[in-house]
């Protein structure tokens, strides 16, 4: 179990794209800690969602912090304009290019916080020599590109593994994918502390069910 403050961060991918703005506006009020934002290229995964100009519109609809998911490649050349565009962090994939330790260093160049996903498939070894840059780890638990999947049960224990070589360093650490109401408990105890959750908060489009989401995972992820 993480040290850490828990964290929720309901993914606006599986939001109402009609209703963006009033989407994000109900998640806040009801109790979101992070608005995470995909952000997908349709060549680094096989689907394509939204960009800076779609997270500027979105900005003022909430002052909680937009925790941007790129799944784009390269990333480098739009650090700069999502940071203007109103993101707080910025997570490249480790894979998307061929030096991490530039791009980290890029968006820490914009004040920003610094984050690094990994795919289920790529070991922890790509990202130990850059832990004293980042502040925030995401373990993918599935293979982005969609919302909906299903948790993938190895990726268990590399949370494990994560909680233990990011040690005593102020690193969040993120999962990201297939988290439930039924799993979270058990992410949390392997050292997670911060979680994104897309269709199980936003299932139906229901905005008075949020609240009641939001708060189960919580509960959930604590005890
Ligand atoms: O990065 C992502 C997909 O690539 C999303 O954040 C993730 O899929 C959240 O959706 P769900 O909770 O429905 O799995
Ligand atoms: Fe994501």
């Amino acid at each position: 179990m993480t040290t850490r403050p828990i964290r929720i961060a309901p993914s606006i991918l599986s939001a109402d794209f009609a209703r963006l703005g009033a989407e994000i506006e109900a998640i806040d009020k009801a109790g979101a800690d992070y608005i995470h934002v995909d952000v997908m290229d349709g060549h680094f995964v096989p689907n394509i969602t939204f960009g800076m100009p779609v997270m500027a519109a979105v900005r003022s609809y909430t002052a909680k912090p937009f925790d941007t998911h790129l799944m784009i490649a390269p990333a480098d050349p739009y650090i700069a304009a999502f940071a203007k565009a109103g993101a707080d962090s910025i997570t490249v994939h480790a894979e998307a290019g061929q030096h991490l330790h530039r791009s980290l260093q890029a968006i820490k160049a914009e004040g920003k916080r610094a984050g690094v996903a990994i795919n289920p498939a790529t070991p922890l070894s790509a990202i130990e020599h850059v832990l004293d840059d980042i502040d925030l780890l995401l373990v993918m638990t599935i293979n982005p590109g969609f919302g909906g999947q299903t948790f993938i049960p190895a990726t268990l224990d590399k949370v494990r593994q994560a909680h233990a070589l990011i040690g005593a360093r102020p690193i969040d650490l993120e999962v990201d994918g297939g988290v439930t109401v039924d799993n979270i408990g058990e992410i949390a105890r392997a050292g997670a502390n911060v979680f994104v959750a897309g269709s199980s908060i936003f299932a139906g489009n229901d905005p008075a069910t949020y609240a009641s989401r939001i708060a189960a995972l919580r509960a959930a992820a604590t005890h």
